[in-house]
């Protein structure tokens, strides 16, 4: 079997079109343009490449963007004072401060200190207990994008089994409850897993969140599973030329489209849909703000 190629570069252009088509209305008919404030703190390379991305597409969506760059040695007084202006600012509904933060600044204290409703990470203590109780919330971007390439491949995940590799808060945890929410049999594998290729032989849907590049073989793939691969590993390639680098996921890719039944690339596949939901997010965050309808299909 060859897997079909689940194209999250496409799929992310279609949810980017539909959050525009909502911005719009809502500058239309009620005069409301949705802002998104992004918080960096250091130089961190590709944390300045994402930033830089996030802008431009918010952009396009017709919305607003606020960019605070702040220096490395940024105080954590400093940088509560900076998300307390936002959380007091009427024109941001949405809020991410770009993670790593720097070793100095507490991160769990940071995200808590984002207003929950602004909080389009879906980081914060309360959206995360929302979530995980079933009640709406803001929902992670990164799972998020992951469930709607899934709901658009499957429509139902109702009885698969699903495997999670990787317990991250900011991925494996929100992705095994949206599973769960759709009423998968979910596992959750990690670095203490027994015998990992078995358990993820069992499942009919693998989510890769690891953050090793290629761990994953095709030998560890049922046939026909659907591949989901979150993974974002820059590695060397010598065969491209002396210092040059290749993005690679989590999942060896040419051994796994050969069992699988559909897969994601990377790049192309959930790093794309990633930026789109974290879109959505600002409009439903927009719309919440303001009594409004929020739109159908932009969240889990
Ligand atoms: N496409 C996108 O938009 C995004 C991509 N990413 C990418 O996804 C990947 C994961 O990110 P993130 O969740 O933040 O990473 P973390 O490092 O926070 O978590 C990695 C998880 O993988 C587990 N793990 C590590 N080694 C093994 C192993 N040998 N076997 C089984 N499990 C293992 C860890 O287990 P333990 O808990 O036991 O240590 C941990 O739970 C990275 O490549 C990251 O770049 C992340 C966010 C967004
Ligand atoms: N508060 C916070 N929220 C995040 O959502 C967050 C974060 N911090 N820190 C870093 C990770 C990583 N992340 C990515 C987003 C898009 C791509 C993406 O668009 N990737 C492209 C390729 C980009 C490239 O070429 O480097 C693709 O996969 O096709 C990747 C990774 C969001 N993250």
């Amino acid at each position: 079997m060859t897997a079909q190629v689940i194209d999250g570069k496409a799929f992310a252009a279609t949810v980017r079109e539909k959050v525009a088509g909502h911005v719009a209305r809502l500058k239309e008919e009620h005069g409301i343009t949705p802002g998104l404030a992004v918080v960096l703190v250091g130089e961190d390379p590709a944390s300045q490449v994402y930033v830089r991305s996030k802008g431009k597409q918010t952009v396009e969506a017709g919305m607003n963007s606020y960019e605070h760059k702040l220096e490395a040695d940024t105080s954590e007084a400093d940088l509560l004072a900076v998300v307390d202006q936002l959380n007091n600012d009427p024109n941001v509904h949405g809020i991410l401060v770009q993670l790593p933060l720097p070793g100095h600044l507490n991160e769990d204290l940071i995200i808590n200190s984002i207003a929950p409703e602004k909080d389009v990470d879906g980081f914060h203590i309360s959206n995360v207990g929302l979530l995980g109780t079933g009640q709406k919330s803001m929902v992670p971007c990164t799972p998020l994008g992951c469930l709607m390439m899934l709901r658009d491949h499957h429509g139902s995940l109702s009885g698969m089994d699903a495997v999670v590799i990787g317990r991250s808060n900011i991925v494996g945890k929100p992705m095994a409850q949206l599973l769960l929410g759709d009423s998968c049999t979910v596992t959750i594998a990690h670095s203490r897993t027994k015998d990992l290729p078995e358990v993820v032989r069992r499942a009919d849907i693998v989510v890769a969140a690891v953050g090793r590049p290629e761990m994953v073989p095709g030998d560890w793939i049922k046939e026909g599973a659907t591949v989901i691969d979150v993974g974002i590993n820059r590695i060397d390639a010598p065969e491209k030329g002396e210092g040059k680098t290749r993005l690679v996921g989590d999942v060896h890719y040419e051994s796994a489209a050969a069992v699988a039944g559909a897969i994601t690339p990377v790049p192309g596949g959930v790093g794309p849909m990633t930026i789109a939901c974290l879109l959505a997010n600002t409009v439903t965050a927009c719309c919440r703000a303001n009594g409004l309808a929020e739109p159908e299909g932009l969240t889990a």
